[in-house]
């Protein structure tokens, strides 16, 4: 029992941290911290095996530590009241480097003119405003963080104001629960206030403004928002921001919320909660930025597991983060695949796409993978090819431009190796996985170059819309 656990846990990919976070090396030092920090000393204690830990169920101990590291790292003076969302700072730190990576590839222009600052919004910034503080002091963004509780503004405030060194950085902005305030004069007579039983969304949806959403037209639709403005109401005429962000409330009630046994990190109801959960949340900042999409650059929504970025703005050309181009697992997946392909018709494009550069595949049906190895040459030459073999096979025009130029693809010193699998999904969806099989500095930024090339192949072929979604 205890030996299948064990395997089970050796089995589980380990948290991606992201390689520019300070963390990423090197985790926090328990035993430095409270060797300098007396006031985190007494949430430290030794197991048998002498290393120090804290008790991760302990809200005084996750609180210590968030001060202590923000302060330690970052020189930042920090604090929240008992019960309000504590932080980790290793995890909020990976979400601002997630971003710094869509903003720095270019994928989508800039559209404020003054390129070098970087100006975020964070939706429900809380009294922690964590993402302003860490976005200001690692990268020196300014932000707008909003919130409409008032102790999340009063201590986002206390929080801004005790660090004088960013504090011109970061506004805090309330966000008006009354929607007079929000639709001003001429809509008095639909004026709700948030929070009273009357569905706000009628109060919206009787504006003419070009909102597609069904919820807007079935203004009644249970679990749809119901709270106060998000985006649309709180961003002023004429501001314009490079990306927006929020870390939503994710639950439909503190009963789902529950508890995790395994750690304390806080939040009440109001920062946890939001009728609908964050389905409804998101899907108003979805809503709220179609009509907000002159404002944006990006709009990041964040969730446990996934970041979803979202832009308006035409790409400029398509080339992959830095980030992304680290990485030895890659995927993507084939939607609207048409009725007749399924797996083993990509698996055997993607035997095709290889083989016509000369490059070794060999295709295992029973597990729908190939195995690949290319040399540089190959490689190159997949890249050089504006139609690829498979669009030349199918006689149709391939829009894309290879990511990046051939030229400046990092060459592996070694022959590539990697697997791709094709798996079902769901009837019409397929999830297209590659596996690098040996890893150096190298070899992973040419793979994602190669990947993202068949990616774009395959959709070419096989998909009946592309969506330009990026997941990370
Ligand atoms: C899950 S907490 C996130 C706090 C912080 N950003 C973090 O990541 O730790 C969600 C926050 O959103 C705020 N909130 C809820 N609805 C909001 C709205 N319509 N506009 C702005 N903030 C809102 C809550 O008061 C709460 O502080």
């Amino acid at each position: 029992m205890v030996k299948n656990k064990k395997r089970r846990r050796e089995q589980q990919p380990r948290p991606t941290i992201h390689p520019r976070n300070k963390y990423s090396e090197n985790p926090p030092d328990f035993a430095l911290l409270a060797s300098l920090y007396p006031s985190f000393n007494p949430f430290v204690s030794y197991g048998r095996d002498a290393r120090p830990r804290i008790d991760w169920t302990d809200f005084n101990a996750t609180r210590e530590l968030t001060r202590v590291l923000l302060l330690h790292d970052q020189g930042l003076h920090w604090w929240i009241p008992d019960g309000q969302l504590c932080p980790t700072v290793p995890n909020r730190s990976n979400y601002i480097h997630w971003i710094e990576d869509l903003l720095s590839s270019e994928i989508i222009p800039k559209i404020n003119n003054n390129a070098d600052n970087i100006r975020g919004f964070d939706i429900g910034t809380g009294a922690n405003c964590i993402y302003p503080l860490l976005g200001a002091s690692l990268l020196g963004w300014s932000f707008v963080g909003t919130d409409m509780m008032d102790v999340a503004l009063e201590w986002a405030e206390r929080n801004v104001k005790t660090n004088p060194q960013i504090s011109n950085l970061i506004e805090i902005r309330k966000v008006n629960t009354c929607m007079d305030a929000v639709l001003g004069e001429d809509s008095k007579e639909d004026l709700q206030c948030y929070g009273s039983k009357t569905n706000p969304s009628n109060s919206i949806g009787s504006e003419s403004a070009p909102v597609p959403s069904s919820r807007r037209d079935d203004a009644v639709e249970e679990n749809s928002y119901s709270g106060p403005p998000i985006l649309f109401g709180v961003v002023r005429d004429g501001e314009t921001f490079d990306f927006c962000m929020c870390n939503p409330p994710f639950f439909e009630s503190m009963e789902e919320a529950g508890l995790n046994p395994k750690t304390s990190c806080g939040g009440t109801p109001q920062e946890m909660v939001c009728p609908g959960g964050e389905k409804a949340f998101i899907t108003r900042i979805i809503e709220d930025s179609v009509r907000l999409k002159q404002s944006f650059r990006y709009i990041f929504g964040q969730t446990c597991r996934w970041g979803i970025a979202w832009s308006f703005v035409p790409p400029a050309r398509q080339m992959i983060s830095p980030y992304v181009a680290e990485k030895s697992n890659l995927s993507f997946m084939l939607e609207g695949l048409q009725r007749q392909f399924g797996a083993i018709h990509v698996l055997q494009s993607v035997e095709s796409f290889f083989h016509e550069t000369g490059a070794s595949c060999k295709l295992n049906v029973h597990s729908f993978s190939a195995d690949i190895t290319a040399s540089n040459d190959h490689l190159k030459g997949i890249l050089r090819n504006k139609v690829g073999p498979l669009e030349e096979s199918l006689g149709g025009d391939c829009e894309e431009e290879p990511p990046s130029g051939s030229d400046s693809m990092p060459c592996p010193s070694n022959d590539l190796s990697f697997r791709i699998t094709v798996f079902q999904q769901i009837p019409g969806t397929l999830l297209v996985k590659g596996s690098l099989q040996r890893k150096d500095g190298s070899s992973s930024g040419a793979f994602s170059s190669i990947f993202q090339r068949l990616e774009g192949v395959l959709k070419q072929k096989f998909c009946r819309e592309k969506a330009s979604v990026a997941i990370s």
